[in-house]
């Protein structure tokens, strides 16, 4: 992958360069929008009907197989088949933005940090890290879209003071692109950001192949990951979410043609007043949206149902958080021997994964694989996953997975921070951060991390370095069990000695004729549970 790198700044041409190109894309927007509205409206059920079947069928099988390796397996054979599409992507068809099998050509744009000095003047510091910053970003942009299935050919980046209103990048970078893509034999080009609907409309003008931006590839990787009910739900809402104001786009030309109608006297009265054609499908769309926020909704219960039993019975639990590709779900592997697919791609987890793991002391608690976190996650998808998210909010303790081998792992950190701090909550939970990939991370790195990050645990989920220091931090910040038992289990309640052994922490333990001796902590559900038993042994 080469890099251009320019430092022209954007020139008045720029300006002059916004011509309205609209008219050539009215026909095409327009007959796409009948076919795209259509198709998303025609579908029988949602989501959470339609893939019911291939849920029970997945389930039917969950047990005493390696899911990742089923997984991996199934992902490998969709980036093959060209066209396959389940009914999902043709939400991401309506755009026709499409990311899989493309050629692309990737474009960033370096622009000046949001709260760094707002002149020239930035200093030369400011300025590396800034082209730093484009390129991890860029870097970061093209693991997406191979991901996502595609080639990356070439990469493009631009240094300006803000995007451009019309093209994004400026009209004489919009040309070179053209060039580029044209020498590459490129289909598609993906911006590096979010573009408005007519800005992308001019920048594929003047580049002539579809034009992608950020918010539409994340969008695309998810539909092509989400696997349960919930997830699948989640992402087309999501899409949807983003569709909707691009509908308007369309729906101005539409309006425009509609009015022509009705100048010509034709369609009076067939509708109401001013509602047109695409107002109808923006409704139909919301009424959509809403049911599938119902079902979602729908869904939370058993989830919440769960965390409250893992409460009731005070089982501590822990939640995996992290920039994608960080490593959350290997160590989660590594802290419990489940089998949860990890794969070198970002987003390979979007379904949160409970499984059972011990601490040091033998303790139980439940640890919760989540979505990774990317910059810029499009807002719609943080809406869409929110209660996903909720887990970590709802957590004892978030192990905070950091890739020690990346080359700007603080930056991902602040991002995973920021995410955070938009579910209620989340940020009040201890956060315990792990530097993972010690095994790759050169050793003054890791040393400045440790510095930068205080308290952090150093582990390879790979070698296993490190892992029982984990688990003995972990026994440390989770909540320590506050009622204190000092009672004769008779031998019949066996069980209960277990969940002390389990849940509690236990001071001394020994046998008497009674029963069993127990001097212990434990969570006051189960000391109420003992206590009777107890009683019930001495009144018995
Ligand atoms: N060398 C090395 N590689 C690791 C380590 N931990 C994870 N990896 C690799 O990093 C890649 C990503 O690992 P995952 O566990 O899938 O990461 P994740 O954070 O769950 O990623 P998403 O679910 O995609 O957000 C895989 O190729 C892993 O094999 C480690 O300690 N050392
Ligand atoms: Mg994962």
């Amino acid at each position: 992958m080469t890099h251009h790198h320019s430092n022209t700044p954007s020139t008045p041409e720029d300006a002059a360069d916004l011509h309205d190109t609209r008219g050539a894309h009215e026909g095409r927007d327009v007959h796409d929008v009948h076919d795209v509205v259509a198709r998303v409206l025609s579908r029988t059920g949602t989501a959470l009907a339609s893939t019911a079947a291939q849920h029970e069928h997945a389930d039917g099988y969950r047990d005493g197989l390696d899911d990742g390796a089923l997984e991996r397996e199934a992902r490998a054979a969709r980036r093959r088949v060209a066209g396959l599409s389940t009914e999902l992507e043709d939400v991401s068809e309506v755009e026709y933005r499409q990311v899989r099998l493309e050629k692309v050509v990737l474009v960033g744009l370096e622009l000046p940090r949001p709260h760094g000095p707002a002149t020239g003047a930035a200093g030369v510091s400011g300025q590396v890290r800034d082209t730093q910053d484009a390129d991890t970003s860029l870097r970061e942009l093209a693991a997406l879209a191979q991901t996502a299935g595609s080639e990356v050919l070439d990469a493009l980046i631009q240094k300006r003071d803000h995007p451009d209103p019309a093209t994004y990048l400026g009209s004489g970078k919009a040309r070179e692109l053209a060039d580029v893509v044209a020498a590459a034999g490129a289909d598609t080009v993906i911006v590096d950001g979010e573009l408005a609907p007519s800005q992308r409309r001019a920048l594929e003008d003047v580049v002539g192949v579809k034009v992608v931006d950020r918010t539409a590839l994340i969008l695309d990787i998810f539909a092509q990951h989400a696997k349960s009910r919930e997830g699948k739900a989640q992402v087309e809402l999501a899409q949807l979410e983003y569709l909707l104001p691009r509908l308007r786009g369309w729906g101005e030309s539409m309006s425009r043609q509609a009015g022509g109608r009705v100048a010509a006297g034709q369609g009076i009265g067939s509708r109401g007043p001013g509602e047109t054609k695409i107002e109808l499908d923006r409704r139909r769309i919301r009424q959509r949206m809403a049911r599938l926020r119902r079902e979602i909704q729908a869904m939370a219960p058993s989830r919440e149902t769960k965390r409250g039993s893992r409460r009731r019975g005070a089982i501590p639990s822990v939640a995996i958080a992290g920039y994608t590709n960080a490593g959350k779900s290997s160590l989660m592997n590594r802290l419990t021997e489940a089998g949860i697919m990890v794969e070198d791609a970002l987003f390979a987890t979007l379904d949160p994964t409970v499984r059972r793991a011990e601490t040091s002391e033998g303790r139980t608690y439940t640890l919760t694989d989540t979505v990774g976190f990317v910059r810029n996650l499009p807002h719609e998808l943080i809406e869409a996953f929110r209660s996903t998210l909720e887990e970590v909010a709802g957590a004892d303790l978030v192990l905070h997975v950091v890739d020690a081998a990346h080359p700007d792992p603080l930056s991902q950190v602040a991002t995973v921070r920021t995410v955070l701090s938009e579910i209620p909550g989340a940020l009040d939970v201890p956060e315990l951060i792990v530097l993972n990939k010690t095994d790759l991370a050169d050793a003054v790195t890791l040393a400045a991390l440790r510095t930068g990050l205080p308290g952090a645990v150093a582990v390879s989920a790979r070698t296993g370095e490190g892992i029982e220091e984990l688990r003995a931090r972990i026994e440390q910040m989770l909540p320590h069990p506050q009622v204190s038992i000092d009672v004769v289990v008779p031998y019949c309640r066996g069980d209960l000695v277990s969940r002390v052994h389990a849940e509690g922490e236990i001071d001394t333990i020994d046998y008497v004729e009674a029963g069993t001796h127990v001097v212990a902590r434990v969570g006051a559900a189960l000391a109420a549970e003992i206590e009777g038993a107890a009683a019930g042994a001495t009144v018995g």
